[in-house]
Parts: structure tokens; sequence; C-alpha cells
């Protein structure tokens, strides 16, 4: 029935309207690294390599923790994606992230930013400002990364790399932000916004649980460079699908778990076993 109504390609309105078109395009996606397992080239902070690569495996990527500047030259071009995490930043990582956003633009190749704690210190703030400068084809933060990204100065109530405000406070910084860089700025927390500074894509899926997870965020950056690697033109719609298949993983992951150490676990069991039936049925995107 959900398909006799996409055929019609009359305009849906509203939330289940949103979700008839695009459920179908974030299974297509998952489809999509499934079959092609893109290599995603990741340069990431300590915390979350363990929890990143799995993910990236469980979707059906192939993942390379690949960060020397001696080696960024030869491996880069061979990525289809990269992934840059500034997320246990010394200043002497700074210039491979930068060389292999370089690389990766001289080549098509998306990246993706992940802004950790951008408004922290001056220096991380510099140094994502700096990235910033590259252009990626998508920055994705919390509230706090994207308004300090915006704004361009540090925030004095910083948490680090946890967010003091919700995703919500952080759309119109998020749709300025696309409109000055360029990039697609995705903020995440209860609901995610997808932004290209013109259309604002909203995801509903996901549980506050993935908050007690650390690497969480860091992890949905890497899927997000996945998903953009198999559909580069379609960067708003592919950071959404990853942003929802995500979600989704943790919802059904959740129904198994006990606390956030087994959660973590059945997240990527259910990554992994997502099948299209439940893809559809679960998966709740809509437009502002
Ligand atoms: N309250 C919430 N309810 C549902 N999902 C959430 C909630 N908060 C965060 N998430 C999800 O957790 C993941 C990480 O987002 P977030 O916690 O904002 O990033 P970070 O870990 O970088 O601060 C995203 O997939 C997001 O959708
Ligand atoms: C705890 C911590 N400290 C430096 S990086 C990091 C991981 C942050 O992961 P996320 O932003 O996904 O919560
Ligand atoms: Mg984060």
């Amino acid at each position: 029935m959900a398909e006799d109504k996409i055929k019609t390609n009359e305009p849906q309105k509203g939330i289940e309207g949103s979700i008839l078109q695009w459920a179908p395009q974030a299974w297509a996606h998952l489809e999509l690294v499934r079959s092609k397992s893109p290599l995603i080239q990741c340069i990431t902070n300590f915390v979350s390599m363990d929890f990143m690569a799995n993910t990236l495996l469980s979707a059906g990527a192939s993942p390379a923790m690949i960060h020397s500047v001696d080696e960024i030259p030869e491996f880069t071009p061979k990525a289809l994606g990269v992934c840059i995490n500034m997320g246990t930043l010394t200043p002497d990582w700074l210039p491979g992230m930068k060389l292999a956003a370089e690389v990766a633009n001289q080549c098509k190749k998306p990246w993706v930013l992940d802004p950790v704690a951008a408004g922290g210190t001056s220096f991380r703030l510099k140094a994502c400002l700096e990235m910033m400068d590259l252009r990626p084809s998508v920055v994705r933060g919390n509230g706090s990364e994207i308004l300090a990204l915006f704004k361009g100065s540090v925030d004095s109530n910083s948490k680090g790399v946890d967010s003091v405000y919700g995703s919500g406070d952080a759309v119109e910084a998020a749709k300025s932000l696309a409109q000055q860089s360029g990039s697609v700025v995705a903020v995440s927390g209860a609901v995610d916004f997808i932004t290209d500074g013109d259309r604002v894509v909203c995801v509903h899926n996901g549980v506050p649980m993935l908050q007690k997870i650390t690497a969480s965020g860091c992890s949905v950056t890497a899927l997000i460079a996945a998903f953009v690697a198999v559909d580069p033109s379609n960067a708003v719609e592919a950071t959404a699908s990853a942003l929802a298949i995500f979600g989704v993983a943790s919802e059904i992951g959740m129904d198994m778990a006990r606390g956030p150490a087994s959660l973590r676990t059945s997240l990527i069991d259910s990554l992994y076993g997502l099948d299209k039936a439940t893809a559809l049925g679960r998966v709740r995107i809509s437009c502002l």
C-alpha cells in the first residue's frame, strides 16, 4: 500500500506522508552500503575506535583507522569516504586531519567532520573551524558543538563532549552554518536535524540511553560517512538515512538491553541483522 502511494508522486503531507517516502530510501541506502561495502578511512579519537569500526562493519562497510601523515597520500585515495573526528585532538594529529581532507577533496570523495567538544577550548575551536574551512561534505555534532561552530566562540558552560543544549536549540544555527560553509549540517539529539541551509529534515529514531554510551555520536558520524560515500550527490538524504538506521538499530537493541553496556552490543547485532520489513516499519523521518 505504501508503494502505491509513492508511485502516485503526489506530495505527501505531514509526518506519515514523509515516512512513506523516506523509509524506503533509508533502506535503499543501507542495502547500497551492504552491497558496495565502501572502504571508510577514519581518523578518530582513541575512545571511539572500537565502537566506530564495529558499527561500520555491522552496517556492511569496511573501516580502516589510518591516521599517519606518512600514509594518507597513498591511502586516502583508495577510500570511498573519510570520517575525521576531533575527539582526542593533539597538535601532532592536526596536519594528518587536514591532509586527509585535502586529498579527499582532490579525489572528489566525501568526508565528514565530527567537531567533538568544539566549544570546549580555544585550541579545539580553532582546529574545528580550520577543518570547516576545508569544506566537509557533512558536519555532524550535538547541539553545543553546532552552536560553537556557528558562533565561533568558546562556550563557558561547556561540558566537553556532552551537549548542554537540545538539538532543537541549534536548528537555526545549523541552517546558517550550512549556508555559510556549503556543508550539510546535522545536529543530533532526541530529534536529529539535517540541513543544507534550505531544507530541514528531521529524524525521530533513537533511544535516550544512547547518551550513556560513549562514542555513539562518533559512530553515527562514521555511519554517515559510509552512507554518503555510496550516494555522494544526495548528502542530505544519505545523512538522514544513516541517522535513522542507527536509531532504529538502537530501538531494537533496547528491547534486548539491560543497560548501556548491553545496548552497545545489541545495537551492533541489530544493525547487522536489520531487515527490510523492520526498517520500513520503524524509520521515522519528516521535513520541517
Ligand atoms: N534523547 C535522545 N533520544 C533518542 N536518541 C538520542 C537522544 N539523544 C541522542 N540520541 C541519538 O544518539 C546518537 C548520538 O547523538 P548525540 O548524543 O547528540 O551525539 P554526541 O554523542 O556526539 O553528543 C544519535 O544517533 C542521536 O540521534
Ligand atoms: C569521552 C570522550 N573524550 C574525548 S573523545 C570522547 C568520546 C566522545 O564520543 P561521543 O561524542 O560520541 O559521545
Ligand atoms: Mg560527539
